[in-house]
């Protein structure tokens, strides 16, 4: 039996490894076969020993029943909603405000805004125990399973404290085509855009039609954490890169507004080629200590901006 243990150990270890490089950094090291062969090992193993199964294996993904809906979730910290800009002025005029807030040197964080559904995940010694959506901010549903079901969360982090972290639920393109033809050739109504198909998965109360969708997720912040030694939010992305985390490759620091602009003209064009939906830049101070100085408005920071593209004249064929 101790024999089993082991086995199933090293078995765990080299699938979450396999499945952070296919999932979470887009660069898998060995052929799907090899994945599969070793989870089936793992699940035979497990069949003849239940008594081995924990709930961070990675044949845990889909659980069990349907739902019969969804308890309540609070945030402690609230999920705030970003202000807009349209243009360049409305760009200079958010970095201005911000000199004026501080009499310390300025740095921006520049990310994608991916076009999806804000979530949280709650992680405790290192174990996910809890997923959620942003709801209104302060309450959101909790969608723990749902959330399992995508492979580019980890089940488990080497953080043993306490930390809620932030980000964004999303369905790719190829994802979401696939998912509109499957439901024309059923006479269903199709999804409008990524966003609703990623909404609607995530809404679902059996884990099994979540886990069909091919959900993905960036994350782009933390929540609730014990520990707080990190103070800039580049530094946060690059924590949660190192745990395991999914974070959007194409964030950018930036020294001055001028860079920010060129990012926001750069993603204008290079937009269309990427694989997910986006509908903006988020630009952020990246000192959390002015953050702190700047605060927020009734519904939002001070400190973060976000950008949206103009919306895309509809060609109607
Ligand atoms: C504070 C905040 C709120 C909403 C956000 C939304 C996104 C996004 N949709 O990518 C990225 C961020 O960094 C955000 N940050």
């Amino acid at each position: 039996k101790n024999q089993a243990q082991e086995k199933v150990n090293e078995l765990r270890e080299i699938l979450n490894k396999y499945a952070h490089e296919y999932y979470v950094l887009d660069k898998p090291s060995v052929p799907d076969s090899e994945y599969d062969q070793k989870l089936q090992e793992l699940r035979k193993l497990e069949e003849a020993y239940p008594e081995l199964i924990t709930a961070d294996s990675p044949t845990q993904r889909v659980g069990g029943e349907p739902l019969e809906g969804f308890t309540k979730v609070q945030h402690e910290i609230p999920m705030l909603s970003l202000s807009n800009a349209f243009n360049e002025q409305d760009l200079r005029d958010f970095a201005r405000r911000a000199s004026q807030g501080t009499d310390k040197p300025l740095a921006f964080v520049c990310e994608l805004k991916i076009d999806g559904l804000a979530i949280s995940l709650t992680y405790e010694n290192g174990k996910f125990v809890r997923g959620a959506t942003r709801g209104d901010g302060t309450t959101g549903e909790d969608i723990t399973s749902n959330l399992r079901t995508i492979r580019s969360i980890p089940l488990s982090i080497k953080e043993q404290r306490k930390i809620e972290v932030r980000g964004e639920a999303f369905m790719p393109h190829k994802s979401f085509l696939a998912l509109n033809e499957q439901k024309e050739k059923n006479g269903e109504e199709p999804f409008a855009n990524p966003r609703n198909a990623a909404a609607g998965s995530l809404r679902q109360l059996d884990p099994r039609i979540a886990a069909s969708r091919n959900l993905d997720v960036f994350l782009y912040g933390v929540g609730e954490w014990e520990a707080e030694e990190i103070n800039s939010h580049s530094g946060r992305l690059e924590y949660m890169k190192e745990q395991g985390f999914k974070t959007n490759p194409e964030w950018k620091r930036c020294d001055s507004i001028e860079e920010v602009l060129e990012y926001v003209e750069y993603w204008t064009t290079e937009r269309p080629n990427l694989r997910y939906e986006i509908d903006g830049i988020v630009i952020k101070v990246d000192d959390l200590d002015i953050q702190e100085e700047l605060g927020y408005t009734a519904k939002s920071p001070r400190w973060a901006i976000a950008y949206k593209f103009p919306a895309e004249e509809v060609v109607t064929t």
